[in-house]
Protein backbone atom coordinates (compact mmCIF):
# COMPACT_ATOMS: atom_id res chain seq x y z
CA UNK A 1 0.00 0.00 0.00
CA UNK A 2 1.69 3.65 -0.97
CA UNK A 3 1.18 6.56 0.81
CA UNK A 4 -1.44 7.97 -0.79
CA UNK A 5 -3.97 4.94 -0.78
CA UNK A 6 -2.85 4.43 2.96
CA UNK A 7 -3.97 8.05 3.10
CA UNK A 8 -7.04 7.68 1.85
CA UNK A 9 -7.80 4.34 3.45
CA UNK A 10 -7.23 6.20 7.24
CA UNK A 11 -9.26 9.04 5.86
CA UNK A 12 -11.92 6.33 5.17
CA UNK A 13 -11.76 4.23 8.36
CA UNK A 14 -11.64 7.50 10.18
CA UNK A 15 -14.81 8.94 8.28
CA UNK A 16 -16.69 5.49 9.11
CA UNK A 17 -15.22 5.48 12.66
CA UNK A 18 -17.15 9.16 12.79
CA UNK A 19 -20.19 8.20 11.11
CA UNK A 20 -20.69 5.38 13.66
CA UNK A 21 -20.28 7.19 16.47
CA UNK A 22 -22.51 9.95 14.96
CA UNK A 23 -24.60 7.03 14.34
CA UNK A 24 -24.91 5.65 17.68
CA UNK A 25 -25.01 8.98 19.57
CA UNK A 26 -28.58 10.03 17.18
CA UNK A 27 -29.57 5.99 17.99
CA UNK A 28 -28.60 6.89 22.42
CA UNK A 29 -30.86 10.12 21.28
CA UNK A 30 -33.53 8.11 19.76
CA UNK A 31 -33.77 5.56 22.11
CA UNK A 32 -33.69 8.96 25.05
CA UNK A 33 -36.59 10.43 23.05
CA UNK A 34 -38.66 7.38 22.63
CA UNK A 35 -42.14 8.49 24.01
CA UNK A 36 -44.91 6.09 22.92
CA UNK A 37 -46.64 3.51 24.56
CA UNK A 38 -46.51 4.80 28.13
CA UNK A 39 -47.18 1.31 29.16
CA UNK A 40 -43.64 0.69 29.19
CA UNK A 41 -42.08 2.88 30.50
CA UNK A 42 -40.45 1.88 33.97
CA UNK A 43 -37.52 2.95 36.16
CA UNK A 44 -33.83 2.75 34.92
CA UNK A 45 -32.24 0.10 37.33
CA UNK A 46 -28.41 0.06 35.62
CA UNK A 47 -28.10 1.86 32.73
CA UNK A 48 -25.74 -0.55 30.18
CA UNK A 49 -22.56 0.77 28.99
CA UNK A 50 -23.09 -0.62 25.57
CA UNK A 51 -25.64 -1.66 23.78
CA UNK A 52 -26.55 -3.73 20.90
CA UNK A 53 -30.26 -3.74 19.41
CA UNK A 54 -31.38 -6.32 21.86
CA UNK A 55 -30.42 -4.99 25.11
CA UNK A 56 -31.30 -1.36 22.87
CA UNK A 57 -34.76 -2.50 23.04
CA UNK A 58 -34.53 -3.77 26.65
CA UNK A 59 -33.13 -0.44 27.67
CA UNK A 60 -36.09 1.12 25.46
CA UNK A 61 -38.92 -0.83 27.98
CA UNK A 62 -36.70 0.04 31.44
CA UNK A 63 -36.00 3.90 30.38
CA UNK A 64 -36.44 6.60 33.17
CA UNK A 65 -39.23 9.02 32.81
CA UNK A 66 -37.04 11.83 33.53
CA UNK A 67 -35.94 11.17 29.89
CA UNK A 68 -39.40 11.48 28.58
CA UNK A 69 -42.00 14.48 27.60
CA UNK A 70 -45.15 14.20 28.05
CA UNK A 71 -46.81 12.89 24.73
CA UNK A 72 -49.87 14.37 23.94
CA UNK A 73 -53.11 12.41 23.92
CA UNK A 74 -55.18 13.03 20.58
CA UNK A 75 -58.12 11.27 21.81
CA UNK A 76 -59.38 14.25 24.40
CA UNK A 77 -61.65 16.51 23.20
CA UNK A 78 -60.24 19.43 20.73
CA UNK A 79 -61.88 22.50 19.04
CA UNK A 80 -62.68 20.55 16.08
CA UNK A 81 -65.14 18.18 17.41
CA UNK A 82 -68.74 18.88 16.96
CA UNK A 83 -71.89 18.42 18.84
CA UNK A 84 -72.26 15.15 18.02
CA UNK A 85 -68.50 13.78 18.92
CA UNK A 86 -68.32 15.58 22.49
CA UNK A 87 -72.12 14.12 23.33
CA UNK A 88 -70.79 10.57 22.80
CA UNK A 89 -67.68 11.54 23.91
CA UNK A 90 -69.17 12.25 27.70
CA UNK A 91 -71.39 9.61 27.32
CA UNK A 92 -68.78 7.39 27.40
CA UNK A 93 -66.67 8.88 29.49
CA UNK A 94 -68.76 9.33 32.02
CA UNK A 95 -69.41 5.61 32.08
CA UNK A 96 -65.67 5.14 32.86
CA UNK A 97 -66.15 6.06 36.74
CA UNK A 98 -69.25 4.77 38.71
CA UNK A 99 -70.23 5.94 42.50
CA UNK A 100 -69.62 3.25 45.10
CA UNK A 101 -72.35 3.13 47.81
CA UNK A 102 -70.22 5.29 49.95
CA UNK A 103 -70.22 8.18 47.71
CA UNK A 104 -66.16 7.31 46.40
CA UNK A 105 -65.67 6.76 42.71
CA UNK A 106 -64.88 3.44 41.20
CA UNK A 107 -64.12 2.11 37.88
CA UNK A 108 -66.69 2.08 35.50
CA UNK A 109 -67.49 -0.83 32.52
CA UNK A 110 -65.85 1.51 29.73
CA UNK A 111 -62.26 2.91 29.99
CA UNK A 112 -60.90 5.40 27.44
CA UNK A 113 -57.93 4.17 25.58
CA UNK A 114 -55.22 7.08 25.18
CA UNK A 115 -53.77 7.52 21.45
CA UNK A 116 -50.55 9.01 20.69
CA UNK A 117 -48.74 10.18 17.29
CA UNK A 118 -46.25 7.77 17.00
CA UNK A 119 -45.67 3.88 17.48
CA UNK A 120 -42.42 2.40 18.42
CA UNK A 121 -40.22 4.52 17.46
CA UNK A 122 -37.42 1.25 16.29
CA UNK A 123 -40.60 -1.05 14.67
CA UNK A 124 -39.95 -3.39 12.18
CA UNK A 125 -38.50 -1.77 9.19
CA UNK A 126 -37.28 1.36 11.29
CA UNK A 127 -33.99 -0.50 12.12
CA UNK A 128 -33.17 -0.88 8.62
CA UNK A 129 -34.66 2.04 6.84
CA UNK A 130 -32.10 5.55 7.02
CA UNK A 131 -32.31 7.01 10.01
CA UNK A 132 -34.32 9.97 8.17
CA UNK A 133 -37.18 8.11 7.99
CA UNK A 134 -36.71 5.76 10.86
CA UNK A 135 -36.97 9.25 12.59
CA UNK A 136 -39.74 10.93 11.00
CA UNK A 137 -42.25 7.62 11.48
CA UNK A 138 -45.08 8.39 12.59
CA UNK A 139 -48.87 7.03 13.46
CA UNK A 140 -50.52 8.49 10.03
CA UNK A 141 -53.99 8.75 11.40
CA UNK A 142 -52.60 10.52 14.36
CA UNK A 143 -50.65 13.29 11.86
CA UNK A 144 -52.71 15.71 10.46
CA UNK A 145 -51.68 19.46 10.94
CA UNK A 146 -55.21 20.99 11.47
CA UNK A 147 -57.31 19.93 14.29
CA UNK A 148 -60.17 17.99 12.66
CA UNK A 149 -58.90 18.13 8.91
CA UNK A 150 -58.97 14.16 8.84
CA UNK A 151 -59.41 11.44 11.98
CA UNK A 152 -60.40 12.66 14.59
CA UNK A 153 -61.30 9.32 16.93
CA UNK A 154 -61.23 8.05 20.40
CA UNK A 155 -62.27 5.14 21.66
CA UNK A 156 -63.50 3.23 24.99
CA UNK A 157 -63.01 -0.38 25.37
CA UNK A 158 -65.46 -2.88 27.80
CA UNK A 159 -63.48 -5.60 28.68
CA UNK A 160 -66.21 -7.60 30.38
CA UNK A 161 -68.43 -7.56 27.39
CA UNK A 162 -65.24 -7.30 24.73
CA UNK A 163 -66.24 -4.89 23.27
CA UNK A 164 -65.07 -2.00 21.41
CA UNK A 165 -66.46 1.81 20.37
CA UNK A 166 -65.08 4.36 18.64
CA UNK A 167 -66.55 7.84 18.07
CA UNK A 168 -65.28 9.23 14.78
CA UNK A 169 -65.40 12.37 12.90
CA UNK A 170 -64.73 12.42 9.53
CA UNK A 171 -62.81 15.22 8.26
CA UNK A 172 -62.64 17.04 5.37
CA UNK A 173 -59.53 15.64 3.80
CA UNK A 174 -60.95 12.16 3.72
CA UNK A 175 -63.30 12.71 0.89
CA UNK A 176 -63.47 10.02 -1.99
CA UNK A 177 -67.13 10.41 -3.63
CA UNK A 178 -67.75 13.49 -3.73
CA UNK A 179 -69.16 14.87 -0.15
CA UNK A 180 -68.47 11.40 1.43
CA UNK A 181 -65.77 9.58 3.04
CA UNK A 182 -63.38 7.45 0.96
CA UNK A 183 -63.60 4.18 1.70
CA UNK A 184 -59.74 3.89 2.32
CA UNK A 185 -60.61 5.80 5.12
CA UNK A 186 -63.07 3.24 6.45
CA UNK A 187 -60.96 0.63 6.34
CA UNK A 188 -58.37 2.69 7.98
CA UNK A 189 -60.63 3.36 10.93
CA UNK A 190 -61.78 -0.26 10.66
CA UNK A 191 -58.45 -1.79 10.88
CA UNK A 192 -57.23 0.59 13.76
CA UNK A 193 -60.36 -0.19 15.98
CA UNK A 194 -60.60 -3.63 15.37
CA UNK A 195 -56.84 -3.70 16.02
CA UNK A 196 -56.46 -1.91 19.11
CA UNK A 197 -59.34 -4.32 20.42
CA UNK A 198 -57.86 -7.16 19.13
CA UNK A 199 -54.11 -6.11 20.97
CA UNK A 200 -56.29 -5.36 24.33
CA UNK A 201 -57.54 -8.93 24.17
CA UNK A 202 -53.96 -10.43 23.08
CA UNK A 203 -50.99 -8.72 22.77
CA UNK A 204 -49.11 -7.30 19.87
CA UNK A 205 -51.59 -8.34 16.23
CA UNK A 206 -51.10 -8.24 13.01
CA UNK A 207 -53.73 -8.08 10.59
CA UNK A 208 -54.13 -10.66 8.67
CA UNK A 209 -57.33 -10.52 6.84
CA UNK A 210 -59.76 -7.75 6.71
CA UNK A 211 -63.35 -8.28 4.95
CA UNK A 212 -65.86 -5.11 4.08
CA UNK A 213 -69.06 -4.67 2.74
CA UNK A 214 -69.78 -0.78 2.14
CA UNK A 215 -73.46 -0.93 2.52
CA UNK A 216 -74.27 3.40 2.64
CA UNK A 217 -71.89 6.25 2.09
CA UNK A 218 -70.57 7.98 4.94
CA UNK A 219 -71.31 11.96 4.50
CA UNK A 220 -68.10 13.83 5.03
CA UNK A 221 -67.86 15.74 8.16
CA UNK A 222 -70.17 13.92 9.98
CA UNK A 223 -69.74 11.70 13.12
CA UNK A 224 -70.49 7.93 13.07
CA UNK A 225 -70.00 4.79 15.43
CA UNK A 226 -67.18 1.88 14.98
CA UNK A 227 -68.08 -1.10 17.12
CA UNK A 228 -65.67 -3.77 17.13
CA UNK A 229 -67.09 -7.13 18.93
CA UNK A 230 -64.88 -10.03 19.54
CA UNK A 231 -66.68 -13.40 17.92
CA UNK A 232 -64.20 -15.68 19.07
CA UNK A 233 -60.13 -16.40 19.82
CA UNK A 234 -58.22 -19.52 18.66
CA UNK A 235 -54.97 -19.61 19.80
CA UNK A 236 -52.77 -16.82 18.42
CA UNK A 237 -55.73 -16.27 16.11
CA UNK A 238 -58.30 -13.17 17.13
CA UNK A 239 -61.67 -12.54 15.07
CA UNK A 240 -63.66 -9.68 15.52
CA UNK A 241 -66.58 -8.33 13.85
CA UNK A 242 -67.10 -4.84 13.09
CA UNK A 243 -70.16 -1.73 12.40
CA UNK A 244 -69.96 1.34 11.31
CA UNK A 245 -73.15 2.92 12.45
CA UNK A 246 -74.89 6.55 12.50
CA UNK A 247 -74.91 7.96 16.08
CA UNK A 248 -78.49 6.47 16.63
CA UNK A 249 -77.70 3.39 14.89
CA UNK A 250 -80.36 3.83 12.55
CA UNK A 251 -78.48 3.10 9.32
CA UNK A 252 -75.57 0.44 8.82
CA UNK A 253 -73.03 2.18 7.06
CA UNK A 254 -70.35 -0.39 6.92
CA UNK A 255 -70.03 -3.91 8.48
CA UNK A 256 -66.48 -5.62 8.30
CA UNK A 257 -65.24 -8.81 9.92
CA UNK A 258 -61.35 -9.31 10.65
CA UNK A 259 -58.58 -11.71 11.65
CA UNK A 260 -55.85 -10.84 13.87
CA UNK A 261 -52.77 -13.01 14.82
CA UNK A 262 -50.55 -12.33 17.68
CA UNK A 263 -46.84 -11.87 16.69
CA UNK A 264 -43.85 -11.74 18.57
CA UNK A 265 -42.73 -8.13 19.54
CA UNK A 266 -39.38 -8.61 19.56
CA UNK A 267 -39.06 -10.17 16.45
CA UNK A 268 -41.45 -7.71 15.15
CA UNK A 269 -39.06 -4.16 16.15
CA UNK A 270 -36.06 -6.47 15.31
CA UNK A 271 -36.85 -7.86 12.30
CA UNK A 272 -36.07 -11.48 12.92
C1 LIG B 1 -45.42 -3.49 18.45
C2 LIG B 1 -46.87 -3.59 18.21
C3 LIG B 1 -47.17 -3.92 16.78
C4 LIG B 1 -48.60 -4.29 16.54
C5 LIG B 1 -49.44 -3.08 16.61
C6 LIG B 1 -50.90 -3.40 16.44
C7 LIG B 1 -51.81 -2.84 17.25
C8 LIG B 1 -51.37 -1.98 18.37
C9 LIG B 1 -52.49 -1.24 18.98
C10 LIG B 1 -52.58 0.09 18.96
C11 LIG B 1 -51.72 0.90 18.08
C12 LIG B 1 -52.46 1.99 17.47
C13 LIG B 1 -53.17 1.87 16.37
C14 LIG B 1 -53.29 0.60 15.70
C15 LIG B 1 -53.60 0.83 14.32
C16 LIG B 1 -53.75 -0.13 13.47
C17 LIG B 1 -53.56 -1.56 13.76
C18 LIG B 1 -53.46 -2.18 12.44
C19 LIG B 1 -52.49 -3.29 12.42
C20 LIG B 1 -52.10 -3.47 11.00
O1 LIG B 1 -52.56 -2.88 10.11
S1 LIG B 1 -50.90 -4.58 10.70
C21 LIG B 1 -50.44 -4.23 8.99
C22 LIG B 1 -51.12 -5.07 7.97
N1 LIG B 1 -50.83 -6.47 8.18
C23 LIG B 1 -49.69 -7.02 7.78
O2 LIG B 1 -48.84 -6.40 7.20
C24 LIG B 1 -49.55 -8.50 8.08
C25 LIG B 1 -48.70 -9.18 7.05
N2 LIG B 1 -48.71 -10.60 7.32
C26 LIG B 1 -47.91 -11.15 8.23
O3 LIG B 1 -47.03 -10.49 8.79
C27 LIG B 1 -48.10 -12.57 8.51
O4 LIG B 1 -48.77 -13.20 7.47
C28 LIG B 1 -48.87 -12.83 9.82
C29 LIG B 1 -48.07 -12.26 11.03
C30 LIG B 1 -50.26 -12.16 9.78
C31 LIG B 1 -49.05 -14.32 10.02
O5 LIG B 1 -47.81 -14.92 9.79
P1 LIG B 1 -47.25 -16.03 10.78
O6 LIG B 1 -46.05 -16.62 10.13
O7 LIG B 1 -47.10 -15.47 12.12
O8 LIG B 1 -48.41 -17.07 10.86
P2 LIG B 1 -48.80 -18.20 9.79
O9 LIG B 1 -48.75 -17.71 8.40
O10 LIG B 1 -48.04 -19.43 10.13
O11 LIG B 1 -50.36 -18.46 10.14
C32 LIG B 1 -50.75 -18.88 11.43
C33 LIG B 1 -52.18 -19.34 11.32
O12 LIG B 1 -53.01 -18.26 10.87
C34 LIG B 1 -53.65 -18.59 9.61
N3 LIG B 1 -53.65 -17.42 8.75
C35 LIG B 1 -52.62 -16.59 8.49
N4 LIG B 1 -52.99 -15.63 7.68
C36 LIG B 1 -54.29 -15.84 7.40
C37 LIG B 1 -55.24 -15.15 6.61
N5 LIG B 1 -54.92 -14.06 5.94
N6 LIG B 1 -56.48 -15.62 6.57
C38 LIG B 1 -56.84 -16.74 7.26
N7 LIG B 1 -55.97 -17.43 8.05
C39 LIG B 1 -54.73 -16.99 8.10
C40 LIG B 1 -52.77 -19.70 9.05
O13 LIG B 1 -53.51 -20.51 8.15
C41 LIG B 1 -52.37 -20.44 10.29
O14 LIG B 1 -53.48 -21.20 10.73
P3 LIG B 1 -53.31 -22.67 11.38
O15 LIG B 1 -52.34 -22.50 12.56
O16 LIG B 1 -54.67 -23.05 11.84
O17 LIG B 1 -52.73 -23.52 10.32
Amino acid sequence: MNSSSFCFYSILVTSNIVHMARSFGRFLKGVQSFTSLPVMRTQLIHPPTCISPRSALRTMVALPLPFFSKPRDFSLPNSSWGPEMLRLYNHYNSLTEVEAEGGEKQEGPWQRLPSYNRSLKYAKGGLYLSKIIQSKARLFTRNMRNPGAAFEYVLFVNKEEQRCVCIFQAGYLLEGPPGYVHGGAIATMIDTVTGTHASQLSEAVMTANLNINYRSPIPLGSTVLIESSLEVREGRKTFVSCKVTSTNGSKMHTEATALFLSVNVSNLLLGA
